[in-house]
């Protein structure tokens, strides 16, 4: 009889780690469903709430990041930090994994770099064209490195990278609802351009001044609409703003979705951030986007995940510093284009990778079974 496999999966903060976490616990749990897995978050992050509501177990460390502009802030982290590895070795003492998992995100640290001290094989999962500190770190431990950009042998061992992609959930992988019903569910028109904003899992500042800028240019534009996420932080403020524009049967507002398949499958054009989560999803299901890579993410690797695909007419980038006086029109003139979105669609397909999550479950599982043997 096979031996059942216990598999520990870390880290989060953000939905670009958290739901490449979950897609990969799903394909592992379809190619044997007899696998018990537990996940580890960052106490008061987003896993800790997305995790459970995709069915799957979570433990929180008392993790935070490092404050690089206060240093002595920095006494606290460190006591954390210590807390937190203390705490992931009586969770792995407990759980007695085969194999963890990292997915990048402040969790994913302690967890990982305790069961590699403590002889569990590791892979990690980085998401972006350019590696995070903690991953580079991790590397020097883990059996497997899955990437999903080229030339990463700069940052990580070339005999452990393996080529996959960023999973994708599986919802978006399968059949897509019908556009109709999907822009219904938006309480929006079926016989109009819809352009869909999105600023990553968190929302972007300049995206929702670009747009709040812009209400008019939406009013003025009623045979263009509009679903428009703001991001948690930013919901009170852009609705307060919205209601004064008075009435705009052609905008939708929320802070999250949680029916990507639904705005996508509404969608003719988006307007995104350039995280690497997203990047995918518009790659998989041949979307044509405007990206507006954040300028303030580590060694500015949005850029990097953006230009890939500009460089291959992919897409079009927009400047986060451009964006208030450019993006507007750049993304009404390509919504009404449909050349020009018929070849960025195209262009964009070419680069989608699909079956990353199950090419990973299969990693994970081949390291689980030889550690359990
Ligand atoms: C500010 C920040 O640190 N951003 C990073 C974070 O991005 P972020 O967390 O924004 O992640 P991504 O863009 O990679 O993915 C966002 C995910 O959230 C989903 N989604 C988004 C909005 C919404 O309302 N509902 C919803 O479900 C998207 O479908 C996608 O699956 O992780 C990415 C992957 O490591 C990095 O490339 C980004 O630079």
């Amino acid at each position: 009889m096979e031996k059942e496999l216990r598999i520990i999966i870390s880290g989060g903060g953000t939905g670009g780690h958290i739901f490449p976490a979950v897609s990969i616990a799903n394909a592992i749990m379809e190619l044997r469903p007899d696998a018990k897995i537990l996940f580890v978050g960052a106490e008061g992050r987003m896993e800790m709430q997305r995790v459970p509501d995709a069915g799957y177990q979570i433990i929180g460390l008392p993790i935070a990041g490092f404050d690089r502009k206060h240093l002595w802030k920095n006494v606290s982290v460190v006591i954390k930090l210590l807390r937190s590895q203390w705490k992931a070795r009586s969770i792995i003492k407990n759980f007695r994994p085969q194999v963890a998992v990292g997915v990048g995100g402040y969790a994913s640290g302690p967890t990982l770099k305790t069961a590699g001290m403590m002889g569990i094989p590791t892979l990690i999962q980085e998401q972006n064209s350019y590696a995070g500190v903690t991953n580079k770190l991790l590397a020097q431990k883990a059996r497997k490195i899955c990437v999903a950009y080229d030339g990463m042998e700069k940052f990580f061992p070339a005999d452990k990278i393996i080529m996959t992609g960023n999973p994708v959930r599986q919802n978006l992988t399968k059949a897509m609802p019908d556009k109709e019903d999907a822009l219904r569910s938006f309480n929006l028109q079926p016989d109009k351009k819809t352009i869909l904003i999105v600023g990553g899992s968190l929302g972007a500042r300049t995206i929702n001044n670009t747009l709040t800028a812009g209400l008019s240019a939406i009013k003025a534009n009623s045979d263009v609409q509009f679903i428009w996420q703001t991001g948690k932080y930013y919901y009170p403020q852009v609705t307060e703003a919205v209601k004064a524009a008075g009435e705009l049967p052609n905008l939708y507002v929320t802070d999250f979705i949680k029916d990507m398949a639904a705005a996508y499958a509404a969608a003719d054009l988006v307007i995104s951030r350039a995280g690497a989560g997203s990047i995918s999803e518009f790659c998989l299901l041949h979307k044509p986007v405007v990206l507006v890579p954040s300028p303030n993410v580590a060694e500015d690797h949005q850029t990097k995940n953006a230009l890939a695909l500009v460089d291959k007419q992919a897409a079009i980038c927009v400047k986060d510093s451009e964006a208030e006086s450019a993006l507007m029109d750049i993304a009404l003139s390509t919504v009404n284009d449909g050349q020009k979105l018929e070849e960025l669609s195209k262009n964009i397909a070419k680069l989608a990778l699909p079956d990353s999550a199950k090419i990973i479950a299969q990693e994970v599982i081949k390291l689980a079974v030889s550690a359990a043997d």
